[in-house]
């Protein structure tokens, strides 16, 4: 939590005003931020200066686990974040390659599950993970990505956190996840949650056991309408101890997550937090 507000208020302190073209908005923006989070130790990043609806976090990541690419599936298992890329934004809706209501198109884990290969076919980058990682395997390339600047054309945003890349060392898993582009307000304290939730369960599913989460973020910014309630009413609040995130141990396998796991498999135990704050949201 404290990383989190150290970077808030960086961002004041030092960001530089940019414009942004596809969502008409200054960005308060600084770049390169690397943030950790012990999950072995159960240091489970939440943020406590306001309410955080971290299901509908972990509902957004088991989206992307499971490769969805509708903003229906996403709201099935709990989660609204794609509604508004899916249906409002204008660049979006005259794609010709969009499939019509709540169609995302090629994004995030549609992409990872079926990485495109130049010579035809493609590959589903998890399940090569999952199984290197089960067998004990580390490969040094154990990465589940979703950028492919190929297929920007085929989806309604390019993916954010793009990276996932896991490290094997000695029965301890490791995690490297790298984000291009950060809303600090509203997105990062989804990605906080996935970054540590995604480690914690692939160790899980893996048998191994966790270690750290390293989060790297390279342009970090407040939009202009989030920036005073940022600045004089989450900053001004007195954050919280840490809360733990308690997993569901019948989760064993990918293929549990795959079909039968809900948001209500992983609970949050000694949550204090602050008032929510309606940030804006920019499509
Ligand atoms: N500008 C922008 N910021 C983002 O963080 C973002 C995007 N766009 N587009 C793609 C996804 C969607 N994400 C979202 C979308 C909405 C919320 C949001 O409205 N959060 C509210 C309430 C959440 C709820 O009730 O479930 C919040 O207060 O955190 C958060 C992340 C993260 N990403
Ligand atoms: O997981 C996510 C997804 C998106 N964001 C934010 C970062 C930016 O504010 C927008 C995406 O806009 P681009 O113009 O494509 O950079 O969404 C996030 O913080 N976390």
């Amino acid at each position: 939590m404290k990383q989190y507000l150290d970077l808030c208020q960086r961002i004041i302190d030092e960001g530089i005003w940019v414009d942004n073209a596809r969502t008409q908005k200054k960005c308060l923006t600084v770049i390169n931020a690397d943030l950790t989070y012990d999950v072995g130790m159960g240091e489970f990043p939440l943020v406590t200066t306001r309410k955080s609806f971290y299901k509908s976090a972990i509902a957004e990541i088991i989206g992307y686990i499971r490769g969805y690419d509708n903003a229906a599936d996403f709201r099935k298992i709990g989660t609204r974040t794609w509604d508004a890329n899916a249906n409002e934004n204008p660049d979006w809706l005259k794609n010709p390659n969009r499939k019509g209501e709540d169609d995302c198109g090629f994004i995030y884990g549609k992409i990872g599950r079926n990485f495109p290969k130049p010579d035809g076919g493609s590959i589903d980058l998890l399940r090569k993970i999952y199984d290197d990682l089960r067998s004990g395997k580390d490969d040094r390339g154990e990465i589940y990505t979703f950028y492919h600047p190929g297929a920007f054309h085929l989806g309604c945003l390019r993916p954010c956190m793009y990276s996932h890349h896991f490290s094997l060392l000695a029965g301890t898993l490791y995690l490297n996840s790298t984000q291009r582009s950060c809303d600090v307000p509203l997105g990062l304290n989804f990605n906080m949650v996935q970054v540590y939730f995604l480690l914690a369960i692939m160790a899980q599913i893996t048998g191994n056991k966790p270690g750290k989460a390293f989060h790297k973020i390279v342009n970090a910014h407040i939009y202009e309408d989030q920036l005073d309630l940022m600045q004089n009413v989450q900053l001004k609040r007195q954050p919280f101890p840490p809360p733990k995130l308690i997993i569901n141990p019948d989760i064993k396998t990918l293929e549990d997550l795959e079909t039968w796991v809900t948001v209500d498999d992983f609970t949050v135990e000694g949550y204090m937090h602050h008032d929510p704050i309606a940030y804006p949201f920019s499509v």
